[in-house]
């Protein structure tokens, strides 16, 4: 029996050419969302579900009773309720290793526009406003020798630390995890309690993934509690940080500027105040939006979603369940 699977977005004509010589593809190249019901007619028959994040609900699963895995175009698994899946015997497969440096030039990225202030600059140039000679209320903050901290220290907060310890010889905070002698070794990083962090950080950078626990994770009293120069980086997922607290804390001067490539609710509703404080640089969710990392996610993806659906171990699982060949 040829498996069937249903694809949707993200994918190129040589990822479909290849799956088809494995399976049966429905491909929904501009899916809506999850109640197309072309989507879910084709869902009901499929073994294999392979795209970027769709919310996935116990309904949506129902009407899915063949699914065997789910090859997820991204590392983050916010969107998919992995225990359900897990008990439903449904393996989920994620992208991790091959956007972590194209995510941490990112994540470096939104350090460096935020402090030395490039995108407020920038269009200033752009809209006929350099007019005189740039003082001191144009000038920024230096990234050199400052102290990042790390919320978050693994695949891609350790590749942000790299770029910050080696490249502009700062001082690396990290919390959480276990010590990592390995990294204080190359880094000179230090463990630390989170207080000890937020007081000490000139960049908090905020590298975790999204889960009850971390929801809400940087709030009002966190925000209280960082430098008033500090910039805080989001690179991990919008809410993560409570939205509310930030725009409160950027307002009324508690934290100096913050850097956010995700938000709570994305697309960023247009009129939301983040999109027009000048204090803030705004990227919409482009963290690992480079030609070739989008290539090689999909790539994994579809790596992933043949290895399941064959029964072997593919490149990277997220759950616990066996492939059912
Ligand atoms: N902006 C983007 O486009 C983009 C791209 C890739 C990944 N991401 C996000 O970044 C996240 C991290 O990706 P990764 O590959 O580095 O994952 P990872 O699993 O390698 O690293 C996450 C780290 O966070 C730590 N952690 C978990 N809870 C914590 C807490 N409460 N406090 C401190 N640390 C905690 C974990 O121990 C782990 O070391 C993803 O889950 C995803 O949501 C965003
Ligand atoms: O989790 C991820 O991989 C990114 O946020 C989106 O591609």
């Amino acid at each position: 029996m040829t498996k069937r699977i249903v694809a949707f977005q993200r994918l190129k004509p040589h990822h479909l050419e290849q799956l088809r010589t494995h399976f049966h593809v429905d491909y929904f190249d501009t899916l809506e969302g999850p109640d197309d019901p072309a989507f879910r007619e084709a869902l009901s028959e499929a073994h294999g579900l392979l795209g970027a994040s769709l919310p996935i609900t116990s309904e949506l699963l129902d009407g899915a009773p063949h699914l065997e895995a789910i090859s997820s175009i991204s590392v983050g698994v916010d969107n998919y309720p992995v225990d359900e899946l897990t008990r439903r015997n449904i393996l989920l497969c994620h992208t991790p290793d091959v956007l972590t440096e194209t995510t941490a030039d990112t994540g470096f990225l939104l350090i460096m526009a935020s402090a030395r202030r490039a995108v407020e600059l920038a269009n200033m140039v752009k809209q006929g406003q350099w007019t005189s000679s740039i003082g001191e209320s144009h000038f920024g903050t230096d990234v050199h020798g400052k102290t990042l901290g790390m919320v978050g220290f693994g695949r891609i907060g350790q590749a942000i630390a790299r770029r910050g310890a080696l490249g502009f010889g700062m001082q690396v905070l990290y919390t959480h995890a276990s010590p990592k002698p390995a990294l204080e070794e190359e880094l000179g990083a230090t463990h630390c309690e989170f207080d000890t962090l937020l007081e000490q950080a000139d960049f908090v950078c905020v590298n975790v993934p999204l889960t009850a626990e971390t929801t809400g994770l940087i709030d009002a009293d966190v925000l209280k509690r960082m430098k008033s120069s500090a910039i805080l980086i989001n690179i991990a997922r919008g809410k993560v940080v409570d939205e509310e607290a930030l725009i409160e804390a950027l307002s009324n001067g508690e934290i100096h500027a913050a850097g956010l490539d995700v938000f709570a609710q994305e697309p960023l509703p247009g009129d939301s105040p983040l999109t027009r404080m000048d204090n803030v640089v705004t990227l919409p969710h482009i963290g690992s939006a480079t030609h070739e990392t989008r290539e090689a996610m999909a790539q994994r993806a579809v790596d992933n979603v043949i290895a399941a659906l064959e029964g072997q171990q593919p490149p990277s699982p997220y759950n616990d369940v066996t492939p059912r060949g």
